[in-house]
């Protein structure tokens, strides 16, 4: 991919490829944990965006299992309705699924005709083989696409920033991810991950509401809400509902992890360091005063409000440093053995030699829809830039949270839309010659 990145410029979006000769849009698939995000190539956004995790009523007797995909479907209360999620630490764990919904995302608002139109996914550096060959077996034998190629998410999210060679930082649902690339192609030694992503925080956020007594309820809990005063009990009307017509724990989990995700996007806020956040003193908490930030409120759902503190910081602190992550609940990261994120780029650049480093360290990428959360970019730099003094290292992030979301799906979009990019992809003929392995000579 290397020649590729020569022509390119972020700011590139010709509007089709050329595909045998005929101007055919491809379509860009890039399937995350939290999101699986379609559109076609040359454009600036996905235009379909669907959740990863759907809904399903098991079989019963002679009633078929019943799958419910993407908002509306998967959103509506249903007794019995498990949330599931096909995917696992970023890749594909469930085949029988997975296909379901990227054939979903497509034709929900782009094309229903899969035959037509080469098709360009993206995949994490780790995903293995298998999985690898998997995918393009689904690509060619269940959609029927005429072209395909599998583009490293990495250097796709580095692409959407202009950059061929760089740090990419991914801070997805499942996990955060460290790609080091170099003219387009992902220097396989240097990339690291912890699973101290977007659900690693909701985690610390439910576990430090419930350590606090704080109540979380969900939209979906509410009917009606009078407003309060910060600190006093809610005035609300809850939903009821007769036995056995209950939403499942798999729904309610899934619908606060919507109100979770809210607190982080207004409330929550990374301690910008360098160096861990100072130790709680319990009621006069040191670390407020030495924070000196004024508290942000929150409002639940039912209306129940309140401001938070130095907790706002505390609970995103474990990404940085994982000693100080809250460890009230079953399922946690080992805080003795999980790397913390500059320990994760310390990692990473280990092996990288002298020259290349510089480079690669004055192109950091941040991306991914976990790393908006408010001061996460400033913590990287403070954390960068005393780990590696050096005028020239320089950490970048959209300011854009459209393109914080999208970097890997965008990357995928420009890439497929370069007039050189033609030559790479991968043909039905040459699937039919050499069968699936070929995904492995081709997609580096
Ligand atoms: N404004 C925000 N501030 C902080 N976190 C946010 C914000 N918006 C979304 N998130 C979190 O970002 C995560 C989803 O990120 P993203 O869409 O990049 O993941 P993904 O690519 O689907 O997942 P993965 O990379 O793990 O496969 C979720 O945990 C979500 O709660």
């Amino acid at each position: 991919m290397s020649h590729l990145h020569q022509t390119l410029s972020s700011n590139q979006a010709p509007s089709t490829v050329e595909y045998g000769g005929d101007e055919i849009s491809a379509i860009v698939l890039d399937p995350g944990t939290a999101w699986t995000r379609a559109g076609f190539a040359g454009e600036d956004t996905p235009k379909s965006v669907i959740p990863s995790d759907y809904g399903v009523i098991d079989a019963v007797g002679d009633e078929p299992r019943k799958l419910f995909i993407g908002d509306n479907d998967v959103h509506a209360i249903r007794p019995g309705m498990e949330i599931r999620n096909p995917m696992s630490d970023g890749i594909v764990s469930d085949w029988d699924t997975a296909p379901l919904l990227w054939r979903a995302a497509i034709t929900s608002r782009l094309t229903t005709t899969l035959a037509e139109h080469p098709l360009l996914m993206t995949e994490p550096s780790w995903n293995p083989p298998k999985n690898r060959e998997k995918t393009i077996e689904i690509a060619f034998e269940d959609f029927d696409v005429p072209a395909f190629y599998l583009a490293k998410s990495g250097v796709c999210a580095g692409f959407a920033s202009g950059k061929a060679t760089g740090l990419v930082i991914d801070v997805g649902a499942s996990n955060i991810s460290i790609t080091p690339i170099h003219d387009g192609l992902v220097l396989r030694k240097g990339c690291t991950r912890s699973p101290l992503g977007g659900s690693f925080l909701s985690d610390q956020i439910r576990a430090y509401f419930a350590s606090a007594a704080i109540p979380l309820t969900a939209h979906y809990q509410v009917l009606s809400k009078n407003a309060v005063e910060a600190w006093k009990p809610a005035d609300a009307v809850y939903k009821t509902f007769a036995p056995g017509q209950e939403p499942t724990d798999s729904y309610k989990r899934f619908q606060e992890e919507r109100v979770l995700t809210e607190f982080k996007e207004y409330t929550a806020q990374v301690w910008t360091g360098p160096g861990p956040l100072p130790p709680s003193t319990g009621a006069h908490d040191a670390a407020t005063s030495l924070l000196s930030t004024t508290g942000r409120p929150f409002e639940f759902p039912d209306g129940y409000n309140l401001v938070f503190n130095s907790e706002r910081h505390r609970v995103a602190e474990g990404i940085f440093h994982p000693p100080s992550m809250l460890t009230n609940y079953a399922g946690h990261p080992d805080p003795s053995s999980t790397l913390g994120l500059n320990a994760l780029i310390h990692a990473s650049m280990k092996d990288v030699d002298i020259e290349l480093k510089q480079l690669i360290l004055n192109n950091v990428v941040i991306t991914g829809a976990g790393s908006l959360v408010y001061g996460f970019t400033d913590r990287v730099n403070a954390e960068i830039a005393a780990a590696f003094p050096g005028p020239r290292v320089r950490v970048m992030a959209a300011g854009n949270s459209v393109e914080r979301r999208y970097a890997g799906w965008l990357g995928g979009s420009i890439l497929a839309s370069l007039g050189a990019f033609h030559q790479l992809w991968i043909s039905r003929k040459e699937y039919d010659e050499h069968g699936a392995g070929i995904v492995e000579k081709r997609c580096k």
